[in-house]
């Protein structure tokens, strides 16, 4: 089974337009679990233009599915989930001013940071993942950091999927399974949709978590959140 995690970060943004609490994070975080997801993720940026740090708090009791904070290991970020203690922190290596997160990380490069960081996690009961590009010597990598897990960064699958090149699921399908070989964990996402989520876990079938939030949030405008989120879980079981 592959769980559902929601990413509500675009319930943030939109709250976060006209300041105030509407719509307010934590009580879509409550319905959305509620609907059936099986999870919740942020990914609370430095300069807090969505999710904020202090959401991060305020979610940790109302949420009692999984709740998996993304971010860049910067020391803030940190200090942050080792307060909070989510069942999953997942690294990625956004850039300050990146507008989404745009590429994985080289596990070869930053294996002590990140072997690092991990420690630190895990001896705190907290659940690892890394972001990685679907490529082999990048998984033996996160490998050799001590993650738990690593969460496969979709985008170009997801990209190529759109303009019919079902050939772009080859290297996540390979990625998955050295992954899966080597013991850890495998997740995925970024521009994961109602379009290409049931082709994509079709393929991969040690896919433990996906985390959708953009694509998510978008097709409720038109179906409604408790439909869209029925419809994932029907597409992922
Ligand atoms: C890690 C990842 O794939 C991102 O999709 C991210 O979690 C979403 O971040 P934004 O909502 O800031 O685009
Ligand atoms: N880890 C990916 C995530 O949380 C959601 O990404 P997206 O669906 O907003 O692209």
């Amino acid at each position: 089974m592959t769980k559902l995690s929601v990413n509500i970060n675009k319930i943030a943004t939109l709250r976060n337009s006209r300041g105030g609490d509407v719509p307010n994070v934590v009580q879509f975080a409550k319905d959305a679990q509620r609907f059936g997801a099986q999870g919740i993720t942020i990914h609370p940026r430095p300069d807090e233009r969505h999710i904020r740090y202090q959401d991060a708090r305020d979610l940790k009791p109302e949420v009692y599915t999984e709740f998996n904070i993304e971010g860049n290991p910067i020391t803030k970020f940190i200090d942050l989930v080792l307060e909070v203690k989510p069942t999953q922190v997942t690294l990625v290596p956004d850039a300050v001013d990146a507008i989404t997160s745009n590429a994985g990380w080289d596990t070869l490069k930053h294996k002590d940071f990140l072997a690092e960081v991990i420690q630190e996690f895990k001896s705190n009961g907290i659940r690892t993942s890394i972001f990685v590009d679907p490529v082999l010597k990048q998984i033996e990598g996160a490998q050799a950091t001590g993650t738990d897990r690593i969460e496969l960064y979709t985008e170009s699958f997801a990209k190529q999927y759109d303009l019919g090149n079902k050939d772009a699921i080859k290297p996540y399908v390979a990625a998955a399974e050295l992954a899966g070989k080597l013991g850890l964990g495998v997740n995925a996402g970024h521009d994961l949709s109602l379009e290409n989520i049931q082709f994509f876990k079709s393929q991969i079938p040690n896919l433990m978590e996906v985390s959708i939030g953009h694509a998510l949030i978008a097709e409720s405008l038109y179906l409604g959140v408790e439909n869209v989120i029925q419809m994932y879980l029907q597409k992922l079981k």
